[in-house]
């Protein structure tokens, strides 16, 4: 299944459009660009691991550490063979204006391994995680940068990063997010992004006359975020009516199940591999092209490029991946009326509650998921109405670039306050 872009711009270069769009629209000097685009510190370590068969094989591990005027370095450890620098370099600066638009008290820094876990044993990627945490230890800590779940990574890789971290720190289940709940995990964080996403997207619905409960879904990417949202929209009366993964991609205009799908998944088995009545095979064409009112990019950055874009029959695009959209084919979605609630807004759901998990981990206690989820919602609702008040104060403004716009103004203020401008 195609993966990214067509080459058409590299996923810092698409951060660093975006940034300029909303920097002019707020008057920022050549200088201050500079400092909010530069990432205060960048790892890159060697990471050699002797596999079952004897063989030692050595992979790239990254740690990029982008701006901490708001608060302690904050965002996920991603686990994938395109992992690179200038992947980690655009996710960590999506990571300080996302923590800035939910009003969070974070930074932004991201992290992974040029890895395919696929193709590692338990053991394999125990080791991988345990060898990445001993050479990135200097710069991780509490107050100082906290690692969560991103792509292929979870709970269980969590639970090794706070044990090997905590072999030279002593107990400190503050320094990752994400953790099992037997070692002060939150409730709700394994679906916080889905849920977040969705709070977003009943706002954005709206806003345009969508019924979420009546509404038609698509989804690119089954995973944490994907099959959560499939879930949730479902519970709400929505039909799933197409979803894909790396395997391929089914599709049934009568709905397709995702709670019995995300059992499947759950298991091991692809999405093309789903049998169910009125399910069928479909094409990555097909599936993009498929009808609906709302399509989610839950997968990978550079999904949604100009070759495909145009595709694209939904009247909104809630954006659950990392970048998933390039500038061209944001301004083809933009030419075709389709409304865009970005990743920096649409996916923050994680991270608020990551938020949460490292404000429990502090005190020790614990909050019940209720607690957990009603927060997440005020915060989501209050981040999108935030947005999409400073969006309607000037005709033709995104809010992509109004969420931008905001994210950046809160991080120039609080360098300017500490004095760093
Ligand atoms: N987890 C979190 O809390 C957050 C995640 N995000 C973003 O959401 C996105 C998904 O993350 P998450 O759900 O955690 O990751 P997972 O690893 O759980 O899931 C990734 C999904 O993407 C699918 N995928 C990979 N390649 C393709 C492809 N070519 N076509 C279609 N689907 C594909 C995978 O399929 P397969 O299983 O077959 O490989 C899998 O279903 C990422 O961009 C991530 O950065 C954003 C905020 C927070
Ligand atoms: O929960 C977190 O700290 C980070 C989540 C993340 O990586 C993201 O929002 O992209």
């Amino acid at each position: 299944m195609e993966t990214t872009a067509p080459a058409e711009i590299s996923a810092f270069e698409t951060v660093r459009h975006y940034f300029h769009l909303a920097a002019d629209r707020l008057g920022l000097a050549d200088d201050q660009r500079e400092l909010l685009l530069a990432a205060y510190r960048e790892v890159q370590v060697a990471i050699p691991v002797r596999l079952s068969d004897g063989s030692v094989k050595t992979y790239s591990g990254y740690r990029v550490q982008h701006n901490h005027a708001r608060g302690p370095f904050k965002g996920g450890m991603r686990y994938h063979p395109t992992v690179d620098l200038d992947e980690t370099r655009a996710l960590a600066a999506l990571m300080t204006w996302k923590t800035a638009i939910a009003g969070v008290p974070f930074g932004g820094a991201k992290g992974g391994v040029d890895c395919d876990p696929s193709q590692l044993t338990h053991r394999e990627l125990e080791k991988l995680t345990r060898a990445l945490v001993q050479r990135i230890d200097p710069v991780l800590g509490p107050t100082r940068d906290i690692p969560a779940p991103d792509v292929n990574t979870n709970a269980q890789v969590m639970a090794w990063m706070m044990d090997e971290y905590g072999k030279a720190h002593g107990y400190s289940p503050a320094v990752v997010t994400g953790k099992p709940i037997a070692l002060e995990g939150s409730y709700g964080r394994e679906s916080a992004t889905a849920r977040g996403l969705v709070y977003m997207l009943r706002e954005a619905a709206a806003a345009i006359g969508v019924l979420p409960q009546e509404a038609t879904v698509a989804i690119q990417g089954f995973g944490n975020v994907g099959s959560w949202v499939g879930r949730f929209v479902q519970r709400l009366g929505a039909r799933v009516v197409a979803v894909s993964d790396a395997s391929g991609a089914i599709r049934c205009e009568r709905g397709i199940d995702a709670e019995r799908l995300a059992v499947h998944v759950g298991a091991g088995s692809g999405v093309a591999e789903f049998e169910a009545d009125g399910v069928e095979v479909v094409s990555v064409e097909e599936f993009l092209s498929t009808p609906c009112d709302v399509f989610v990019p839950a997968a990978l950055g550079g999904m949604v490029h100009s070759g495909n874009a145009g595709l694209i029959e939904a009247r909104m695009v809630v954006e659950g991946a990392n970048s998933p959209t390039t500038p061209e084919a944001d301004a083809l979605l933009r030419e075709k009326g389709v409304f865009v609630v970005p990743d920096v807004m649409a996916n923050a759901g994680g991270v608020v509650v990551s938020y949460f998990e490292w404000v429990q981990n502090q005190q020790h206690f614990r909050w019940d998921e209720r607690e957990v989820n009603d927060k997440l919602g005020s915060i989501m609702r209050r981040a999108y109405r935030e947005v999409a008040g400073r969006a309607q104060q000037r005709p033709d403004t995104s809010l992509r670039v109004a969420a931008y716009e905001l994210g950046i103004e809160r991080v120039v203020e609080a360098a300017r306050l500490r004095g760093n401008f």
